[in-house]
């Protein structure tokens, strides 16, 4: 597979100073989104070719420079293809977000509601070694059912989970890009989970309304044995050999909360080997869709600290649905209010499962990493 984001100065677009810059006016190419660049004049494409498009910025003033100082550019017969010039040949165009590390191949899928490319192919693009390199594939859909938009989105080995926190903070930032629209915004977007509704803020930050978490043990779903009220809270799981204290919530996807092991007081996270005891949460015939699992470490009642091992993606630097479903078991848990920050690898969220609709709101950044197209 050819990446020409990752290969060439000529097609990279590096966002120049992602931290010092506004978070409402991302670098871009121009007409990265925009079809017209595939009609252009003879002369324009021509040096636009000839001057590597380290940023848009360079290639706007460099080119009028060019064509103030009256520069002539020789005539080819077939001229040599440029980034923006793939873009109506077979390439997929994208851009790369992440969310607190949670990171993300974004696609504007807006004239189809099939995803443009197949679960097999986003595994591949998502592979670090010889693909793009992400955490999934997210693409932004026509909406239904009323809504602005719909998100689709498959994990790094290709399946499909029904929602994604990070996700659809990044999907949010990407709308408003490809929409052209800036300051605060606000989507109604059909995701696998039902509606979510992302806003952005002022500051760039994305807030969601994540809905209501799912409780209900056969819809999580888990087949741990359920309390009186149908929910699994503070359970036990075998999970090879050690006995854990878990407590299962849904966001539209499923996650296994833990605080710790039986008898254990405080878990230190850091110290655990994700790669190690994650897929034997992942697998476990309690969980008969997989599972997202949590472990967390509790600093106080507002402040608490986790890990994630991702169904589907294995150990990452932050989960948003995980994020939202830690906080709500420490909830039911009773070990921390309603409103707290949650440390995640990346850096924090912060969530507030509210009282007076019983839903959780997310709140975190959303960046672009790069522009990019491949071949596929
Ligand atoms: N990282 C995401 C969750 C992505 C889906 C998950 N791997 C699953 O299969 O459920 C988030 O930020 O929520």
């Amino acid at each position: 597979m050819a990446i020409a984001a990752a290969t060439s100065a000529s097609t990279t677009t590096l966002p120049s100073s992602s931290a010092s810059r506004a978070p409402s006016a991302p670098v871009r190419p121009s007409s990265f989104f925009s079809p017209s660049s595939a009609s252009s004049p003879p002369q324009s494409r021509l040096l636009r070719a000839r001057i590597p498009l380290r940023t848009p910025r360079l290639s706007i003033s460099a080119a009028a420079a060019a064509a103030s100082m009256s520069v002539r550019t020789p005539e080819r017969s077939s001229p040599p293809s440029s980034f923006l010039d793939r873009r109506e040949s077979g390439f997929l165009h994208f851009v790369k977000y992440h969310g607190l590390g949670n990171d993300f191949i974004l696609v504007d899928n807006r004239d189809s509601s099939e995803p443009r490319v197949t679960p097999e192919q986003a595994a591949k693009l998502c592979d670090r070694n010889f693909g793009i390199g992400a955490d999934g594939v997210i693409f932004a859909m026509p909406g239904i059912n009323g809504t602005d938009y719909t998100m689709r989105i498959f994990n790094s080995d290709g399946s499909e989970p029904e929602m994604c926190g990070n996700g659809v903070r990044c999907f949010a930032r990407f709308i408003a890009e490809l929409e052209n629209l800036s300051g605060k915004q606000r989507f109604t977007v059909h995701t696998g989970a039902g509606l979510i509704v992302p806003e952005i803020q002022d500051d760039g930050k994305v807030t969601v309304d994540m809905g209501e978490p799912i409780l209900k043990a056969s819809d999580v779903p888990t087949k741990l044995l359920p309390n009186k009220d149908h929910s699994v809270v503070k359970s036990e799981l075998k999970v090879d050999g050690v006995t854990w204290n878990v407590t299962c919530v849904s966001m539209g996807n499923p996650h296994c909360v833990t605080f710790g092991a039986k008898g254990e007081q405080n878990l230190q996270v850091d110290e655990l080997n994700l790669a190690e005891i994650g897929p034997n949460f992942e697998h476990h015939e309690m969980f008969p869709a997989r599972t997202n699992t949590e472990f967390v470490q509790v600093f106080s009642p507002s402040h608490l600290k986790m890990r994630v091992w991702e169904r589907g993606a294995g150990a990452t630097l932050a989960c948003g649905t995980g994020a939202c479903a830690v906080v709500v078991a420490a909830v039911l848990e009773g070990r921390a209010g309603r409103s707290c920050t949650v440390d995640l690898p990346g850096g924090p969220l912060e969530i507030e499962w509210r009282e007076k609709d019983n839903h959780v709101y997310m709140t975190g950044p959303a960046e672009v990493v790069f522009y990019g197209s491949v071949p596929i």
